[in-house]
C-alpha cells in the first residue's frame, strides 16, 4: 500500500497534535514514527491509517497504482497495538479460528502453523484470558505479522515482551516486512531498527501549529 499524506493536521479540541504533515509513504518501506510520551505517536498513526478523522488535510491510499477508497483500508490493514483487545472468552484454536475469517492469514500459514511459530503449542486450548500479558502480546503481533494484508501497523511492538519474546519479534518482523508499508510507533530504538524512515512527530507538533 502507498499512502500519501497532503497538510495533515488533528486537532483535539483546542490543541493541536500535529499539523502541515506532507509525506509520501511509499509500498514497501518501512517508517518509524517517533516522540516521547503523549506527543501524538498513535494519534499520527491511527489519523494515517483512516481509523481517526483528520481535523484538516488530506490522504489517498493506494495499492498496485489503484486508489483505495479510505472505508476499504480496515479490510487491508492489520494491526497490534497496547489498547486492542482480544477475545479474551474464547481458546487460542478457537481465537485463531475466528480472527482468520475476518481477517486472513498470509498464504501458506495455517491457524496450526502460526501456533507453531508462536511456540504455543502447550496452549492451544488453553482461554486466551489465563495467557501472560507477554503471550497475549505474542499472539497480537503474530496475527499483525502473519495477516495477508499489504498496510502493517505496529504500536510500541515489544510491549509486555521479555528477552526471548524481543528476540522472537524481531526474527518475525524481519520475515513479515517484505513488500508491505509498514509503519511503527515506538519509543524503543531496538523494536524499529528494521525501518528505512524515521519521522519524528515533534517536527509537525506545536511548534508546526503556531
Ligand atoms: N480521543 C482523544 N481526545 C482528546 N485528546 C486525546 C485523545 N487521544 C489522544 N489525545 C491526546 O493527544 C496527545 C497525544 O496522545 P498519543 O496517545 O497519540 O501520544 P503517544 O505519543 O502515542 O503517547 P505514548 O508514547 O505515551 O503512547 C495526548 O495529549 C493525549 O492526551
Amino acid at each position: 500500500m502507498q499512502i500519501e499524506a497532503n497538510g495533515l493536521g488533528k486537532r483535539f479540541h483546542r490543541e493541536w497534535i500535529f499539523r502541515g504533515l506532507t509525506h509520501l509513504f511509499r509500498p514497501g518501506t518501512a517508517t518509524a514514527l517517533l516522540g516521547p510520551n503523549g506527543s501524538g505517536k498513535s494519534t499520527l498513526l491511527n489519523t494515517l491509517s483512516g481509523q481517526i478523522l483528520a481535523t484538516e488535510g488530506t490522504l489517498t491510499y493506494s495499492v498496485d497504482g489503484q486508489v483505495v477508497p479510505v472505508e476499504e483500508v480496515p479490510r487491508r490493514l492489520a494491526y497490534c497495538a497496547p489498547y486492542l483487545e482480544l477475545i479474551e472468552e474464547l481458546t487460542l484454536t478457537e481465537l485463531l479460528h475466528f480472527h482468520t475469517r475476518f481477517k486472513p492469514l498470509r498464504p501458506g500459514i495455517t491457524p496450526t502453523r502460526l501456533i507453531e511459530l508462536m511456540y504455543l503449542e502447550k496452549s492451544r486450548h488453553k482461554l486466551v484470558r489465563d495467557f501472560s500479558s507477554g503471550m497475549k502480546q505474542r499472539l497480537k503481533l503474530a496475527l499483525a505479522l502473519y495477516a495477508d494484508s499489504p498496510l502493517l501497523l505496529l504500536d510500541e511492538p515489544t510491549t509486555n515482551l521479555d528477552r526471548t519474546g524481543v528476540e522472537w519479534y524481531l526474527e518475525h518482523v524481519a520475515v513479515s516486512v517484505t513488500n508491505r508499508l509498514v509503519l511503527v510507533s515506538s519509543n524503543v530504538p531496538e523494536e524499529y531498527g528494521f525501518c528505512q524512515q524515521q519521522l519524528s512527530v515533534t517536527d509537525f507538533g506545536a511548534k508546526a501549529a503556531r
